[in-house]
């Protein structure tokens, strides 16, 4: 297995038509080229992020004809790059709308496609109710996709509170767990680090995390503080929460192996029974 893997994350603030974004991760494999990367990755909705159902569902395709998921694979093929698409809607042929993670290899070849499972309905105090179940259909695979550093684990933003799944990943021996995103500013603030962190640390993984930024034509303001986590919890690079960035880094695939050795929690797992103690058992005092 190859130790270094050399990755540049992109923090976006993603428009509601698919060409600017285009020409951004354009610029963004160039410069992840010239830093020597062996992988681009990109956050949710990077190719199109667009609420309204409408005019979103005039522009949408089905994977083989989306415009953006196009431009990402001639950029792999061009540059050498592994690319992470981060996640775009697309269209499946059975008319479902999807909220689409991908990994690209440097030929250009789509080698995996994971849907996101877990929609994002939730009610936040003072704001409408998110209903992406209203926009999306839901995947119902996880997928872990072997490379030369290692099984990847991919997922999508709100997937992040499930942590079932991540663990999932690692029992199968994930090295990297990729979880792009376009976070709430609300839920970004109180919640997305501690979350990224714990995930990182519990399945000591590597944890890469792009995200939205900023105020989009939608009319959404996300969180941003795209971040790379390493297997032990340190956050080893930050975007912050002002602007769109890059930022390149080298992970070293052997601290997984590492830190896995030093705390190996996902072998300590044990089965146990469950025991519920009826307050209608007790005995009155
Ligand atoms: O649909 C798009 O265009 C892009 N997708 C999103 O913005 C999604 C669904 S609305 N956002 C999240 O999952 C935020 C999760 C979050 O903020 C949390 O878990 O707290």
């Amino acid at each position: 297995m190859t130790s270094d893997l050399r990755v540049s994350m992109l923090q976006m603030t993603s428009g509601n038509r698919h060409a600017a974004n285009q020409v951004t991760v354009d610029e963004a494999a160039h410069r992840a080229a010239a830093d020597g990367c062996d992988l681009l990755a990109l956050p949710e909705a990077a190719g199109l992020m667009n609420k309204d159902k409408e005019d979103a569902r005039r522009q949408i395709t089905t994977e083989a004809e989306d415009p953006f998921l196009l431009t990402c694979r001639g950029l792999a093929a061009k540059y050498g790059l592994w690319i992470q698409p981060g996640s775009t809607p697309v269209k499946a042929a059975d008319g479902r709308y999807l909220n689409h993670g991908t990994l690209i290899d440097p030929s250009g070849a789509i080698v995996a496609r994971y849907d996101k499972v877990h929609l994002f309905d939730v009610f936040l105090e003072g704001r409408k109710p998110t209903g992406e179940s209203d926009r999306y259909a839901p995947g119902t695979e996880a997928v872990l996709v072997d490379t030369p550093w290692g099984p990847w684990g991919l997922s999508i933003c709100y997937d992040l509170r499930f942590p079932h799944l991540y663990r999932d990943y690692a029992k199968a021996g994930a090295t990297v767990l990729f979880i792009p995103s376009a976070f709430t500013v609300p839920t970004g603030r109180a919640h997305w680090e501690v979350l990224l962190r714990a995930r990182a640390i519990e399945n000591g993984a590597y944890v890469v995390a792009a995200a939205q930024v900023g105020d989009h034509e939608d009319g959404r303001t996300t969180w941003g503080h795209s971040l790379i986590i390493d297997p032990w919890g340190e956050v080893v690079a930050d975007l912050g929460g002002d602007a769109p960035g890059q930022i390149s880094v080298t992970l070293d695939i052997a601290r997984v192996a590492a830190a896995r050795q030093q705390i190996p929690s996902l072998e300590n797992e044990r089965d146990y029974t469950f025991t519920r103690i009826g307050a209608h058992e007790t005995t009155p005092a």
